[in-house]
């Protein structure tokens, strides 16, 4: 029970208003000669949270400030509860559609309270002083937003990420039923950036139809129901967050080699960008001559084999490892990449069976790396089965795993040559796989070409 008299719960209906669908059709929008926006179109559905993402400049804040009837675009339009938003008062839009803008500061300095309090303006008389249900609306997206507690205080005199949870409320208090968000994460803590997406999925699950622009896309794939992929001021892709972002939509689109794995505590797709950019362009951006597709058998385990692995996998070539230790990290990996894995108990040294599985996969493969292949796991008695003349290529990290770092800039400095050194290495192994595939059409026998990755040197 409030101050008023009523229950809380009657403050939440109060405060939730009619879902309503945001429709956005064939807009268009240009600044000066720059095209930004072009016929752009999509849905979101009441009770639906679409994430957009994109490279920078892709469009995400033009199409947001279009929906959110801020910008006006050149063609096209947007509609929320059927209501076109550039076709009405601005009052009447602020009804309909509430902002979390990227730049949260504000030019005058006025009382936390009194911030979120101008998310009623829309609702009531200009000259008329807040009502009860106004004032239990603002103290309740205080509430929501953990910002109750910052409510006496200038909003000029508290951080960028307190700020943006003041602007989230305001948008709360302003009860609309499309809520429109441009990187509402950006300048929050860990905590906090869960828990305003936390808050944003809770508004939806109430009812509201909220479209995001998350730059994080680990986040946008764990709280968006759809992605829309934006880039070069279209739509590239839209879907489940697992239709969206693929290793080759995120290439495509950011010009990007990663890997998307799934989030071993969440589930949700894990997007990790590795260094090198594409790595099918040249220097000045030309296409290059892609890999031909051929099987890369991987001797070794732990990171370094892991982040070959990875390298493989983006460069599209068809991979195997084994064998490798059970729970071993590129044996996880291998399998969220659906690659053929032959794991082995780590204590008992490989059996026959284990011996002979991976004697097949390593003369499948057209080249053999050995990625920090350790003992135990009967590794070393497969060497004697190489097919003569196979191609091998080898990256050896050990050197710096075997050192005790201090700190964790010495840390860093470990992964950063680690990675290096893996690059490095895939690039021979790639070479070697090109090399293979040429002799093999001119009806040669494969020559042998080891590149060994001293990692130790750089
Ligand atoms: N008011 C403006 N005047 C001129 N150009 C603009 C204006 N606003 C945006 N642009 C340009 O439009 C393009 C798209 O910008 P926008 O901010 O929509 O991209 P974005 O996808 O939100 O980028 P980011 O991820 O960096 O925030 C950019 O090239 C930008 O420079």
């Amino acid at each position: 029970m409030n101050d008023d008299g009523r229950t809380l719960e009657a403050d939440a209906e109060l405060a939730t208003p009619e879902p309503a669908p945001i429709t956005v059709e064939n807009v268009s929008h240009a600044f000066d000669d720059l095209s930004v926006l072009e016929d752009v179109s999509l849905t979101v559905e009441p009770g639906e949270f679409v994430g957009l993402v994109g490279p920078n400049g892709a469009g995400k804040t033009t199409l947001l400030r279009t929906i959110s009837g801020a910008l006006e675009p050149d063609a096209g339009t947007v509609e929320i509860d059927e209501t076109d938003v550039h076709d009405v008062s601005s009052r009447a839009s602020s009804r309909l559609v509430a902002v979390v803008p990227q730049d949260t500061t504000l030019s005058f300095s006025f009382d936390v309270r009194d911030v979120v309090e101008m998310g009623r303006h829309p609702h009531r008389s200009r000259f008329s002083p807040p009502r009860p249900e106004d004032r239990a609306i603002v103290e309740q997206a205080l509430e929501r937003t953990r910002t109750a507690d910052l409510a006496d205080r200038p909003i000029d005199e508290i951080s960028g990420g307190q700020r943006q949870r003041v602007v989230l409320a305001r948008a709360i208090a302003q009860a609309t039923p499309a809520l429109v968000l441009d990187e509402p994460t950006a300048s929050l803590d860990i905590n906090h950036q869960v828990e305003t997406l936390e808050l944003v999925r809770e508004l939806v699950s109430e009812g509201r139809t909220a479209v995001a622009a998350i730059h994080d896309l680990d986040l946008a794939a764990r709280y968006c129901d759809r992605l829309v992929l934006l880039a070069d001021g279209d739509v590239y892709r839209e879907g489940t967050p697992s239709d969206v972002l693929t290793g080759d939509a995120l290439a495509e689109s950011f010009d990007a080699r990663t890997v998307v794995t799934p989030n071993p505590v969440t589930g949700s797709e894990t997007v990790t960008a590795l260094a090198g950019g594409d790595r099918n362009a040249t220097a000045d951006g030309e296409p290059t001559e892609p890999p031909l597709p051929d099987r890369v058998h991987v001797l070794g385990s732990g990171r370094a084999a892991a982040g070959v692995l990875a390298r493989l996998e983006t460069a599209g070539v068809d991979a195997s490892i084994g064998p490798v230790p059970a729970g071993d990290a590129a044996a996880e990996l291998a399998r969220s990449l659906a690659a053929d894995v032959l794991e082995v108990d780590p204590f008992a040294g490989g059996s026959d069976a284990d011996i002979s599985a991976a004697t097949d996969a390593i003369r499948e493969g057209d080249v053999i790396v050995f990625a920090d292949f350790v003992a135990g796991t009967g590794t070393a008695g497969l060497l004697e089965r190489l097919p003569d003349g196979t191609p091998t290529v080898v990256v050896e990290t050990r050197p710096f795993a075997d050192r005790n770092f201090a700190g964790a800039a010495a840390r860093e400095q470990y992964a950063t040559r680690r990675e290096r050194a893996v690059n490095a290495a895939v690039e021979d192994v790639l070479e070697a796989v090109r090399t293979a595939n040429a002799d093999r059409s001119d009806g040669q026998s494969p020559p042998q070409s080891t590149s060994a990755i001293d990692s130790t040197d750089d």
